[in-house]
């Protein structure tokens, strides 16, 4: 059994893959508070793989995103293969302070301040900006790299900050703007 939040059919609003439909499956808890969380993630029913699996193919996207809370803390190889089995491209939103399964198509990873990374590989670093040294995340082992500003709050800040720091790309919440989940 998996601790599932929420499962739902939106487009992703952020990062690399922004705009393209995908079926989220959100995962209950985090081993992080981090202050700004925009997510009630707590709450949760047991599932097991084969009612996740069922769940997300009543939606004609390919693409799956896992995400919480911190999906580290309950994906594994078998969800994954079950997802793979049933034809889907899998994504993954963490926080990169988890070891993940190998399996995983797109790994988009938000470190925050203060932890440890265990994360192996990953496609793309997000980050909520919000004046911090993010110059060391540039070192991480990815292709792409987003500056994300906070609930879409301090947008001026992060566009001025990109403008003298190039190698970053601005990632907008676009669902918060058209107003989808
Ligand atoms: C809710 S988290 C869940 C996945 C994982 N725990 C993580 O932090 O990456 C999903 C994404 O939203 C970002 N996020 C959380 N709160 C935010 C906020 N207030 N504004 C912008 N992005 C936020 C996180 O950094 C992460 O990239
Ligand atoms: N539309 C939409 N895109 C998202 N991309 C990452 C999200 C998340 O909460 O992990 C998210 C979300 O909550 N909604
Ligand atoms: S790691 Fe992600 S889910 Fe956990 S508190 Fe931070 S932003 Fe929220
Ligand atoms: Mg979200």
């Amino acid at each position: 059994m998996r601790k599932i939040n929420e499962i739902f059919y939106s487009l992703q609003g952020e990062g690399f893959h922004a705009g393209t439909p995908a079926v989220f499956v959100r995962f209950s808890g985090c081993n992080l508070k981090c202050d700004f969380c925009d997510t009630r993630h707590e709450e949760g029913k047991d599932m097991t793989d084969e009612e996740i699996v069922e769940e997300v193919l009543r939606y004609p996207s390919r693409m799956v995103i896992l995400t919480g809370g911190e999906p580290g803390l309950w994906v594994d190889d078998a969800l994954i293969e079950a997802l793979h089995k049933a034809g889907k491209y899998i994504c993954i939103e963490t926080n990169g302070t988890c070891v993940l399964p190998e399996q995983i198509d797109w790994v988009t990873c938000s470190p925050k301040q203060g932890t440890v990374l265990k994360v192996k590989r990953m496609d793309e670093v997000k980050v909520v900006y919000l004046g911090q040294d993010v110059s060391s995340y540039l070192q991480l082992p990815a292709t792409h790299f987003f500056l994300q500003p906070c609930s879409c709050r301090n947008t001026e800040e992060v566009v001025g900050y990109i403008l003298q720091h190039p190698q970053w790309r601005l990632s907008l919440q676009t669902h918060k703007l058209i107003n989808i989940p």
